[in-house]
């Protein structure tokens, strides 16, 4: 009933025990709270809160246009409905260092298991596009000290996106993850790798947890699970797909309406009244109060 019953720092505690545990961690991509309690529901490890999908949400690109307040706000009503640790795309973390620190802890009082914060400059765009730019070492290592510095529970995981491999070679970017592993990171998020190799090259120069960003009609090629371990990948994550795969759900229901007359076609393809029942935990409320839930959903509606 309610929101998750799991406290922010045990959230906190088992997403390091997960990536220290030497399995591959799947963290798909929630587009609102209830997805979220889908996917605790489907037994991934946690769940992952696209900065692209915050802005899709409120009809904006992805360009750094969202405030902390809009962020924080929606990530925190993430958050709440899975016992399940999130972690939550900070962009460039919403300003100068100062502005870190402060999205840090704000990003703490909204209950999240961990953030990264990247290097692009302001304004930023998708890691996977072409035209990307990236501050020099000294910028970017300065919001990754003010982020850790700036954390209360020394368990909130601070992880350093780096999106050097757009604009320079995969030397650098092995470069740029050692220092930012030196500036404090806890992992390293290692944007629009192009191949295996790239990852292991990555998993070579640091000894922090490393994450794989399996973003659809992207640069790097969909990997499976099993390769990705075998790179030395410790996180996965799917941002953008469950909100894709909805819109695609959406969009193919409006056509069937337009086409048929009637939505009927698409039922079958829609999740029933009693599943989605079943996620909020209807029952749950009339625990508490018989006069709540006192009807019959009949079966498998
Ligand atoms: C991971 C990402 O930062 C996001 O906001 O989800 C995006 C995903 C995307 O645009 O496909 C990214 O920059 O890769
Ligand atoms: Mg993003």
């Amino acid at each position: 009933m309610l929101y998750s019953a799991t406290t922010s720092e045990s959230k906190r505690a088992a997403l390091r025990a997960g990536l220290a545990s030497g399995t591959l961690q799947q963290f798909p991509g929630a587009f609102n709270p209830l997805s979220a309690r889908l996917i605790e529901d489907k037994g991934f490890d946690g769940v992952y809160i696209s900065g692209a999908v915050l802005a899709a949400d409120l009809g904006l690109p992805d360009i750094g246009l969202t405030t902390l307040t809009e962020v924080a706000q929606r990530a925190g009503q993430i958050a709440r409905m899975t016992d399940l640790p999130s972690i939550v795309d900070a962009d460039t973390g919403f300003g100068e260092p100062m502005n870190v620190a402060r999205t840090v802890q704000e990003l703490e009082n909204a209950g999240l298991a961990g953030c990264h914060i990247e290097d692009q400059f302001n304004p930023k765009r998708c890691g996977h596009l072409d035209g990307k730019q990236v501050v020099d070492l000294d910028t970017a290592a300065k919001r990754i000290r003010a982020a850790v510095d700036a954390r209360r529970d020394p368990n909130f995981l601070i992880m350093a996106r780096t999106d050097i491999r757009g604009t320079d070679s995969l030397r650098a970017a092995q470069d740029r993850a050692r220092a930012l592993v030196d500036a404090g990171a806890d992992a390293i998020f290692p944007e629009a790798m192009r191949d295996l190799e790239e990852f292991r090259a990555i998993r070579a120069a640091v000894d922090v947890p490393i994450l794989a960003n399996m973003t659809e009609f992207g640069k790097s090629e969909l990997f499976t699970t099993g390769q990705l371990h075998d790179a030395g990948v410790n996180i996965v994550i799917y941002p953008v797909t469950l909100l894709r795969s909805a819109m695609g759900a959406a969009e193919r229901t409006l056509d069937s309406i337009q086409a048929n007359g009637t939505q009927q076609q698409a039922v079958p393809e829609m999740q029933t009244r009693a599943r989605l029942y079943e996620l909020v935990d209807y029952e749950g409320y009339n625990r508490f109060d018989t006069s709540v839930f006192n009807f019959q959903v009949p079966d498998g509606r």
